[in-house]
């Protein structure tokens, strides 16, 4: 049995659009490559995950002892898909896809999450507001069909049912908070005790949990 987590990166230049307009390329890229970091490491902790692949296509970002997989260029889903088949001629025989902007990610909720998914042989991390998909783990099932993008909760679970899988859905902070936009910033900085500079920031309160708890 081997477990293989694959987390997507996106190219620099084409990376957190959304935040374009509070954080310059320069503050992208750091805010990026430290959540980047951050799961790596939770990845590289967690007992359940024996390898780690990054899909992408600048292969220099990838650290050593982590595998690069090419990125074909015709998206997210593609891309996951070319490297769940170069990852069943590795050996998978479960695989854990997780998004590199999780920055609050902790080895043991990876845990949770992989044991819960070999119970029921699907498990899915939804985002804090019900609708994305923040990491999915098939156990023996590699060629299950990613959906990720817009709802792509919704289209995960409708996959699901046409396999009849009942998918476990736990609920943990660090798979839950991705950071996509400036009120996804906002619900993450003043938690995690990040000094801001109001002159640079424009903060909204979050309402929407679980992002003010247990951060
Ligand atoms: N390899 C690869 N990874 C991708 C691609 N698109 C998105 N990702 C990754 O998939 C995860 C979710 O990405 P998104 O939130 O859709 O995109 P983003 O760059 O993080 O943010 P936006 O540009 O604001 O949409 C992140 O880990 C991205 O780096 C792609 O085309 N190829
Ligand atoms: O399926 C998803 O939720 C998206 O592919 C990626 O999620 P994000 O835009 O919330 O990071």
């Amino acid at each position: 049995m081997s477990c293989w987590a694959v987390v997507p990166l996106k190219a620099r230049r084409f990376g957190k659009t959304r935040l374009a307009g509070l954080l310059d390329d320069a503050a992208r890229a750091g805010l990026v490559q430290t959540m980047l970091d951050t799961v790596l490491s939770a990845l590289s902790d967690a007992q359940e995950i024996d390898h780690i692949a990054v899909v992408s296509s600048e292969p220099e970002r990838v650290p050593l002892g982590v595998l690069a997989l090419p990125d074909p260029g015709a998206g997210l889903n593609p891309a996951l898909t070319a490297a769940a088949d170069s990852l069943l001629d590795h050996g998978a025989t479960s695989l854990l896809v997780i998004h590199a902007d999780l920055p609050l990610v902790r080895a043991s909720e990876i845990d949770r999450f992989v044991r819960a998914g070999r119970r029921q042989g699907l498990a899915l991390a939804s985002d804090r507001h019900g609708t994305g998909t923040n990491a999915l783990f098939v156990a023996d099932r590699l060629d299950f069909p990613f959906r990720f993008g817009t709802n792509s909760l919704s289209q995960h679970l409708a996959e699901a049912r046409i396999r009849r899988i009942t998918p476990a859905l736990p609920a943990l902070n660090g798979l839950a908070i991705d950071i996509d936009t400036p009120a996804d910033l906002a619900c993450l900085l003043p938690a995690a005790g990040v000094s801001l500079k109001p002159s640079r920031w424009s903060l909204t309160p979050c309402t929407t949990s679980p992002c003010t708890t247990s951060l």
